[in-house]
């Protein structure tokens, strides 16, 4: 059997008198890569925010390893092992694309000095495919460059489990066939991955295992191949999507006659 990672227990988290995440119970192994998905306001984005500590639950309980992490503030839990990255990427834009991965280097990836802190980033640069930008501000930097510099940034953290939230976002095709060579290489290195995405292309690509919550529940819990032809997932999520497709092509049609 292999070992847990990060286990959540009856895992509840309310907003006032809305419940957006409800009695969760969710085991990752360490080296899966696993795609979050579910509709909107589903609780993907709390269920996040719990992990990393920057919510607390309601009721239950998290470890990491064991450990328990509700006693820890967020950055002790980046520095125990659990990195993310944001929805909208916040790099420091007057620093150095070097630096920006510097500073998480020595934040929580244990390097001893700034010097060691940027050797340890320009092999982060490197792996992600920003060398040649390194000594470039990172405000300067593309979408898709900002998108790479946040997932070189959490690699600094040196993360057992990495949350790539809407990581893929905006990007154009091409771009997008960069991000999945990327996200299956730090997989390929041991990271344990969670992937929160609305592309579900993508996620039916790169994961081995999908996990789908709607109305703070886990209604799916299984294979790309399954999931795709899960009753409940058809209806909460898929059907959804295809109904809001259908629409615009719908709105289109009427506009172009
Ligand atoms: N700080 C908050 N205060 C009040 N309600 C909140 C707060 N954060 C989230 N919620 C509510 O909790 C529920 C889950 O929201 P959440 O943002 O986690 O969903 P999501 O799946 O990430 O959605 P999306 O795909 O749109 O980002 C929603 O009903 C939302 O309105």
């Amino acid at each position: 059997m292999s070992t847990s990672l990060l286990e959540l227990k009856n895992v509840s988290r309310n907003f006032g008198g809305v419940t957006a995440i409800d009695g969760l119970n969710l085991d990752i192994k360490a080296g899966q890569l696993i795609g979050l998905i579910g509709p909107n306001g589903a609780g993907k984005t709390t269920l996040i925010n719990l992990m990393t500590g920057v919510l607390r639950p309601t009721t239950g309980s998290i470890r990491l390893e064991g450990k328990d992490l509700l006693r820890l503030p967020p950055h002790r839990i980046a520095r125990a092992g659990i990195a993310r990255t944001y929805q909208i990427v916040q790099p420091f834009p007057h620093m150095s694309v070097l630096d920006n991965v510097a500073a998480a280097a020595l934040f929580g990836g244990g390097a001893s000095s700034f010097a060691s802190a940027r050797e340890a980033a320009r092999e982060h640069l490197q792996f992600c495919g920003l060398e040649a930008v390194a000594a470039q501000s990172a405000g300067t930097l593309s979408l898709a460059g900002r998108k790479r510099l946040e997932l070189a940034r959490g690699l600094a953290l040196k993360p057992k489990l990495l949350l790539l939230d809407e990581v893929n976002a905006g990007l154009n095709p091409n771009e997008l066939d960069g991000a999945i060579a990327l996200i299956r290489a730090i997989a390929a290195r041991g990271v344990t991955i969670l992937l929160t995405e609305h592309l579900m292309r993508l996620v039916l690509q790169v994961c081995q295992r999908i996990i789908v919550l709607h109305q703070g529940k886990l209604i799916a819990d299984t294979t790309p191949g399954e999931v795709v032809r899960d009753a409940a997932v058809i209806s909460a999520y898929f059907g959804e999507r295809y109904a809001m497709k259908a629409n615009h092509a719908g709105s289109t049609t009427t506009e172009g006659a």
